[in-house]
Formats: C-alpha cells, sequence, structure tokens
C-alpha cells in the first residue's frame, strides 16, 4: 500500500485590518497528514486521528478537498487519511487550514498531480468550507507558501509572499481552557455586513502601513498597521482580554500585536527592543482576571508545506 505524509505550519491570519486577505505561517505548531491508498477499485476514504475531529469525510478539513479533488480529476480510489493534529483546534491557529493543506499536498505527490501552489491554495480553500462554511483562502495560503501572504485574488487564486525587511519574533497567548464550538463559523457571523465609510479609510491606511513596514523594515509602520476598526472590535466578546494584552505588549515595546485569525489566541510580534517576559508575565496575569489560561507559545515565521521523506 502505498502512503505519503506531508506537514503544514500553524498560522496567524488577517493580521489586524488584513481579513481574508492577510495571514502569516508560523513555527509554532503543526499538523501532519499521512494518505495511503488501499485500492484504486473503489471510492471510499476513512479518517483516524489523534484528536476530536469529525470523522465524515465532507466534515472534515483534510478528506472534504480530496473528496472534490477525485471528483474533479475523475479519480477512484480508496484512502485512508491518518490527522495527526499537532495545532490545537478552534483556537485562532489556522488549524483546520493547516489540516486542509497537508491532505491536499500528500494527495498532490501521492497520484502525482504536481499541483501549483495556487491549486493547492484552491483546493485546500475546500476544507475551510467543511470547518467554518466559507472557503476563507488566508490560512491555507500560508500554511501553503509559508511566510506572510496576501491573497490578492480567489478567482483565480493569486497570492503574493510579502518580503520581511525586518527581522521579528512570535509570541502566541493561547487560551487552552476556552473551547467555542464551531468558532470561526460563528465569528465570522459576527461581522458587520456594512461599514463606516471612516472605518474603512482607516483600516485601509492601517493594511498599507503594515505591508510597507514588512518591506522597507519600518517597525512603527508594523505597529500601525496592525490594528483593526472593523472586525476584531465586531468579534470582541470572543476575547475580552485583548485590548489590556495589546496594551501590555505596547507597554513593553512589542513591534505590535494583534488578534490571531478569528481568535481567541492573541499575536505579539516581538525584536530586540522587546520585554518578552514582562508581556508574558502581565498577559497571562490578564488572561486570568478573564478566567482564562493562556499559555505563552514562542515561534518565529514558518516555511510553506512540505511532503515529508519517508527513511
Ligand atoms: N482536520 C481538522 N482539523 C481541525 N479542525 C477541524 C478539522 N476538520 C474539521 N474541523 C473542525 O473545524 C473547527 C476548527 O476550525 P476553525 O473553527 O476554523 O478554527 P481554527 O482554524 O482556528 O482551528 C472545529 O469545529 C473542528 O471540529
Ligand atoms: N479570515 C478568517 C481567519 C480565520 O482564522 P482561524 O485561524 O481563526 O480559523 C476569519 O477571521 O474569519
Amino acid at each position: 500500500m502505498e502512503c505519503k505524509r506531508a506537514r503544514a505550519y500553524s498560522s496567524s491570519a488577517n493580521l489586524g485590518s488584513g481579513f481574508d486577505i492577510l495571514s502569516m505561517a508560523h513555527t509554532a505548531f503543526f499538523d501532519t497528514v499521512e494518505i495511503c491508498v488501499e485500492t484504486k477499485n473503489s471510492e471510499n476514504i476513512v479518517i483516524e486521528s489523534n484528536s476530536k475531529i469529525p470523522l465524515e469525510p465532507n466534515r472534515n478539513s483534510a478528506t472534504y478537498p480530496l473528496v472534490r479533488i477525485m471528483e474533479e480529476r475523475g479519480i477512484k480510489a480508496s484512502l485512508r487519511v491518518k490527522v495527526i493534529k499537532g495545532i490545537p483546534e478552534g483556537l485562532g491557529l489556522g488549524s483546520s487550514g493547516a489540516s486542509a493543506t497537508a491532505a491536499v499536498m500528500a494527495f498532490s505527490s501521492l497520484f502525482n498531480l504536481n499541483l501549483s501552489k495556487e491549486d493547492l491554495v484552491r483546493y485546500a480553500m475546500y476544507g475551510e468550507i467543511a470547518s467554518s462554511g466559507s472557503p476563507h483562502p488566508d490560512n491555507v495560503a500560508a500554511s501553503v507558501f509559508g511566510g506572510v501572504v496576501s491573497v490578492v485574488s480567489v478567482n483565480p487564486v493569486k497570492v503574493v509572499e510579502i518580503p520581511l525587511n525586518y527581522s521579528f519574533n512570535i509570541l502566541l497567548f493561547v487560551p487552552l481552557n476556552v473551547h467555542i464550538e464551531e468558532k470561526t463559523k460563528k465569528a465570522r457571523e459576527m461581522v458587520p455586513k456594512t461599514v463606516k465609510l471612516s472605518d474603512y479609510i482607516n483600516n485601509s491606511r492601517y493594511i498599507s502601513s503594515l505591508l510597507i513596514g514588512f518591506v522597507k523594515g519600518e517597525r512603527d509602520l508594523i505597529r500601525l498597521g496592525l490594528n483593526d476598526e472593523i472586525v476584531e472590535k465586531a468579534r470582541l466578546p470572543l476575547f475580552p482580554y485583548y485590548p489590556k494584552i495589546k496594551e501590555i505588549a505596547i507597554k513593553y515595546d512589542a513591534v505590535g500585536s494583534c488578534v490571531s485569525g478569528a481568535g481567541p489566541s492573541i499575536l505579539v510580534l516581538t525584536d530586540k527592543m522587546t520585554d518578552e517576559n514582562k508581556i508574558a508575565e502581565e498577559g497571562t496575569k490578564t488572561c486570568n482576571e478573564f478566567n482564562v489560561e493562556c499559555e505563552v507559545i514562542k515561534a518565529k515565521i514558518a516555511g510553506g508545506v512540505e511532503v515529508e521523506r519517508r527513511n
């Protein structure tokens, strides 16, 4: 029985005002997906996992993309799909997107499809439909490409890798005792259907500032760019500790801070001027004030999805 295994890293999407556009892959966690072909004479998908994720193929973000690829390309096979979760689910770390990305990469390798990175994103987006009901491209784009990415088009998929000319590290406040059923789906329902022009203009200024800050290596532009007047504010009930953690991050000279994806994790970018220990100490105290136990994870920018070489 032939098998292929791929690894995809966690991600923090949105990055302030880049809702459904920007995302950053990081080394905090990773998912691994192994796909084995049992036979090509029948069609079936059996899922195994170390975590409590749906085991129905159309409801699992790793396997729904495979269903769609096989339909689209007329591939007939019975698969055994092992989803080894390293990324905690439902915490704003791109867990569903990473599973989808690793699965599509492993499948592409197994069937010699040589899918382009854009095609990997296109198919992995089906995984986000399984997990949140919406094909948001940002998490999967970061898990596919690595680094910081901007999804400039979804039909067709076009992803731009953002050159990073500022060296930073990553702190993530991960609230491990928080569980929100179908979190991203619920968070997306909280996004307003209409926005004030002034908020739109400010958010456009922020996203411009963030991208220019990354490219030109300007710390103050990155800090300014990690703000959002619309989506984070609408979702604040999901992470009420966020404003104070952001205040603490700036107090101890972080580069900047924003919500990680749809939350409830919080992302802090740091550099040599930052007192990371004080941020971690006072930030976890803030979580506790809201009856939340935050674990502080240190990470760096991660690379893109990879097929694991089997020894
Ligand atoms: N392979 C998978 N990995 C993680 N979550 C999955 C997977 N398949 C389905 N899900 C479901 O998707 C939801 C987690 O995805 P989501 O809400 O987007 O949060 P996040 O991407 O921040 O982990 C959970 O309800 C989980 O049961
Ligand atoms: N743009 C999406 C990103 C969701 O990221 P996740 O890691 O929380 O799944 C959104 O904000 O809905």
